[in-house]
């Protein structure tokens, strides 16, 4: 409880500058030896003025239209991961990790680097593998002091490794930069209205444009970002996704109200349109309180670089604020049934909390998640 009213408070009042959870320590090193940082330098670490130049000029990309724009895609994968499902439907226990992960991969890599299906591979084999291994030895590296300081790490196995996946990256990422370059011809986001032409603008080519007109984004920057999405959005999604299949399994009666749901605004059609989204009230209702419940980043964190004097507690400048957005969600301002899967609450505002701070599963302040679209 301690940690949550510190949070709510310091949050508001943060001037710190702002790095990502467990990667603080990780950061440092980054910075420091160009390694870990070539690849996670997009908005997850980058400090100061980068960080807020790149962010404004990124964040108009992440918005309601753009996203519209991606809708055909998403359908033409979510049918990919419904038919390969049915394969196994009906014979048995199954594990649904492995068709969730590879359904939000394609999808992101698709929609953020402007992969075809005949890059597939480069998805699904390479460039993927790669980021969730670097992402896994990242975290290993911040849960063990004994591999913290670089002039130890490098020497490891493990160090090693992390500087090989970084070029292995760098190699598959600049060709399709270098090639989308090439053929890039300056369109207008109005342009890309998926209900009339089913065409999308990938993210790659939102940044190259930025690139053009405004001088500003170098190709590694490019890249970094790239990367910084991807790992940033597909960890996050494929589990938000997977605990939502967990409830509708444990909850016959969730699953049939949402099965209803999507009989009457589907009826026969299986396309997802922009119209159809606000349409699915119960359904929204249930993946809030999945991301309430079952939080997917149940921490995050803030290095403090003045003291914040709070009314019992003091936090010291230069110490790191780790916030737990899993008691946050837990708070008793939820009512006695907090801890209870209880998708109903989001249907009657009465019932909610007044204090809107008491739910971030994307955090909130100046650095909550970009790809969070209200
Ligand atoms: C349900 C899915 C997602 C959840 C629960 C989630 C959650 C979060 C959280 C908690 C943070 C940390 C913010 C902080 O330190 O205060 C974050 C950061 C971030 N997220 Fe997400 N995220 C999701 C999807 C995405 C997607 C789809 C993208 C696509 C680009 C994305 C990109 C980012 C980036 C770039 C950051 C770093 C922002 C910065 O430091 O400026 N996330 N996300």
């Amino acid at each position: 409880m301690a940690a949550t009213t510190v949070t709510t408070e310091a949050w508001a009042r943060c001037h710190c500058s702002d790095l990502w959870g467990l990667m603080q320590n990780v950061a440092d090193y980054g910075l420091e030896n160009g390694g870990i940082v070539q690849l996670w330098a997009g908005p997850i670490i980058a400090y100061g003025p980068t960080w807020r130049i790149h962010n404004k000029l990124l964040s108009p990309s992440f918005n309601q239209q753009v996203l519209n724009t991606f809708l055909p895609e998403m359908n033409v994968q979510a049918r990919n991961m419904v038919s390969q499902m049915t394969t196994v439907a009906g014979k048995g226990p199954v594990d649904i990790k492995e068709f969730i992960t590879q359904y939000i991969l394609r999808s992101v890599c698709r929609t953020s680097l402007g992969l075809e299906s005949k890059d597939q591979d480069i998805i699904d084999n390479g460039y993927a593998k790669a980021l969730e291994e670097i992402f896994r030895i990242v975290c290993y590296r911040a849960l063990n002091v004994d591999v913290y300081l670089s002039c130890i790490y490098y020497w490891t196995s493990m160090g090693r490794r992390e500087l090989e996946l970084v070029k292995v990256v760098k190699k598959m990422i600049n060709p399709i930069i270098q090639k989308r370059k090439s053929e890039l011809k300056p369109t207008n986001i109005d342009n890309y209205d998926s209900s009339t032409t089913g065409k999308f603008k990938p993210t790659l080519d939102l940044m190259l444009d930025l690139s053009n007109e405004q001088n500003v984004l170098s190709d590694d920057d490019i890249r970094a970002h790239l990367n910084t999405f991807v790992a940033a959005s597909y960890d996050t999604t494929s589990a938000v996704l997977h605990n939502a299949l967990m409830v509708l399994g444990s909850y016959p009666n969730v699953q049939e109200r949402v099965y209803e749901e999507l009989q009457d605004v589907f009826q026969n059609n299986d396309e997802l349109t922009k119209y159809d989204m606000s349409k699915l009230v119960y359904l929204e209702a249930v993946l809030k309180e999945v991301l309430r419940v079952y939080v997917a980043a149940p921490l995050v964190a803030r290095k403090i670089d003045a003291d914040i004097v709070l009314p019992k507690y003091t936090l010291r400048a230069g110490s790191i604020c780790v916030v737990s957005i899993y008691g946050l969600h837990r708070h008793p301002s939820w009512g006695p049934d907090a801890k209870e899967f209880k998708p109903e609450r989001w249907l009657n505002p009465d019932t909610l909390p007044t204090n809107p701070n008491v739910y971030a599963p994307f955090s909130f302040g100046k650095r909550n998640c970009i790809g969070m679209i209200t």
